[in-house]
């Protein structure tokens, strides 16, 4: 099927091959200086360059034309309500699984957005610091349930966004640490109204019916510009984590601040197991519970296959 068939199915979604896909770079072509690959390369050092070219340079492309339409239409607002230069930050969303990348797809989308010839200033926040701090989880018996919806403080997260999105100059956000696996008591994170903020975290696309403990009927999506899913099937989800585990298992973990030190000296069958059982308990559930079925909500669906290769993508028609 071609790209103009595809415009006629009754899905809301066109559909792309990664090859179509990478098609749409169109003229642009990957200029990156040797830095430039220096500082992907540390973002994520199994990151390929042809992933940064074939599916996170259209994607960059693609934005920046929504990016410059939405400074039209701001324009086109001010003019109506007669005010000057409102500085509002344009928000992207970046949704999914536990351990699916969201992360890495966030970063290499900032360093992207950031080298345009506009040099956009980009910031990246997760919504990880949004979570209750682990004496509230345990005092509420939620430390099994970190990731659900229940485990954020999801009116402090809304607040955020929404003074992000009225141009208040100066915002805050408390601040998760993975070491710990805990909010870091007292620090924060500032933002000052950039040009784009990249709102990144497994929630981003829940809305009230995901939240019936609050009362809020506002979320986050309502102040979102465009919002990408990043997909892939359970089996690979819950491999990636136990690979991620393990690679934390001879890094991190061997740091006496850190939350799993005494998994550091397991034995790989026992960490592999523990992984397994996180994966199990928490993360997977969480997956098919409360964030698979938000998928459908999002701008763009970005689904991976093995080794983290995006192997199609899907946007909103
Ligand atoms: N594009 C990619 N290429 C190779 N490995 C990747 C890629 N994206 C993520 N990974 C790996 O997958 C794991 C999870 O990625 P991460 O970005 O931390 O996920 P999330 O933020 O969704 O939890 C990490 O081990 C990371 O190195
Ligand atoms: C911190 C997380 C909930 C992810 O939060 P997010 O940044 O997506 O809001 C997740 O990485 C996590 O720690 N889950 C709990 C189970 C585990 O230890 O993996």
């Amino acid at each position: 099927m071609n790209n103009k068939q595809q415009l006629f199915t009754l899905s809301p979604y066109m559909e792309f091959s990664r090859k179509q896909w990478a098609a749409l770079r169109d003229s642009e072509p990957l200029t990156l200086t040797e830095q430039e690959i220096i500082n992907l390369k540390g973002i994520n050092e199994d990151l390929s360059l042809d992933e940064v070219s074939q599916v996170y340079l259209p994607l960059s492309r693609l934005l920046n034309f929504y990016i410059d339409s939405n400074l039209q239409n701001q324009a086109v607002l001010e003019k109506f309500l007669g005010i000057k230069n409102q500085r509002v930050p344009y928000i992207i969303s970046v949704a999914g699984s536990v351990a699916v990348g969201k992360s890495t797809s966030a970063r290499v989308l900032q360093a992207l957005l950031s080298r345009w010839s506009t040099h956009r200033r980009v910031e990246l926040v997760t919504t990880d610091g949004f979570l209750h701090p682990n004496h509230i989880l345990r005092e509420r018996d939620m430390m099994q349930k970190k990731g659900f919806p229940q485990s954020y403080d999801i009116q402090n997260l809304v607040r955020f966004v929404s003074d992000i999105k009225s141009g208040v100059p100066r915002v805050e956000a408390p601040v998760y640490s993975h070491l710990t696996y805990d909010i870091l008591p007292g620090e924060t994170q500032i933002i000052e109204q950039p040009d784009i903020l990249i709102l990144e975290g497994l929630n981003v696309l829940q809305s009230g019916m995901d939240y019936p403990q609050s009362p809020h009927r506002v979320f986050v999506s309502d102040f979102v510009d465009f919002s990408i899913y990043v997909d892939a099937k359970e089996e690979l989800l819950h491999q990636w984590y136990v690979n991620r585990f393990l690679k934390f298992r001879k890094g991190a973990f061997s740091d006496p601040d850190s939350y799993f030190h005494s998994y550091a000296q397991l034995s790989e069958e026992e960490a592999v197991n523990i992984a397994n059982n996180i994966w199990l308990e928490i993360n997977g559930k969480n997956l098919i519970q409360n964030i698979q079925p938000t998928r459908e909500r999002a701008s763009l669906i970005l689904t991976k296959g093995d080794n983290h290769a995006v192997e199609k993508v899907r946007l909103r028609k």
